[in-house]
């Protein structure tokens, strides 16, 4: 199999794909009579013009590396946010569309208590924690439609720790 090293995730080399939900180095407002910072507008949702904005919850069972990626996913109806609710790190695996399918995937490794937003279409692996607790908040659209394409690779990769 292809090997593919994880790289840590940083707002630059995710940036084509989607947005890092992460602190600003200072808050944008601080509210609450002082005892609040809010880190303003972190990412760009879009769930069409028939969808709306739902929140769930996935629980989802830990992987480990070495990981083998069969496949990936895109939403062509809207954004996909994971969002931690413990501070541990995650595996995001993202590729660019190359006339309807996807290239080579890129592997970033979260920071503790960092979050991602995928653009609608991006392609990208399943939310995949790296250990336990294991439960997410998902942004993502709600709709009538299945709002899901999946890629099966021929080969599989093999997702490496660097
Ligand atoms: N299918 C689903 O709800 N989850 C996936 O989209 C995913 O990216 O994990
Ligand atoms: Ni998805």
């Amino acid at each position: 199999m292809t090997q593919i090293q994880v790289r840590t995730l940083t707002k630059e080399l995710f940036a084509p794909f989607g947005d890092v939900i992460a602190l600003k180095d200072t808050a944008d407002k601080i509210i609450n009579q002082g005892m609040c910072g809010r880190h303003h507008d972190l990412a760009k949702l879009d769930f069409g013009p028939e969808g709306c904005a739902g929140i769930s919850l996935f629980s989802a069972t830990p992987r480990s590396l070495p990981y083998t990626l069969d496949m990936v996913e895109r939403h062509p109806e809207g954004s996909q946010a994971f969002i931690p609710m413990s501070e541990h790190a995650f595996l995001v695996i993202v590729a660019e569309d190359l006339g309807g399918q996807p290239g080579v995937p890129q592997a970033f490794l979260t920071a503790p208590g960092q979050g991602i937003n995928f653009h609608r279409n991006t392609w990208h692996g399943v939310l995949t924690p790296l250990s336990a607790p294991r439960l997410f908040a998902v942004v993502d659209r709600i709709g009538d439609s299945a709002n899901l394409e999946e890629f099966w690779f021929d080969t599989p990769y093999e997702i490496v720790s660097d």
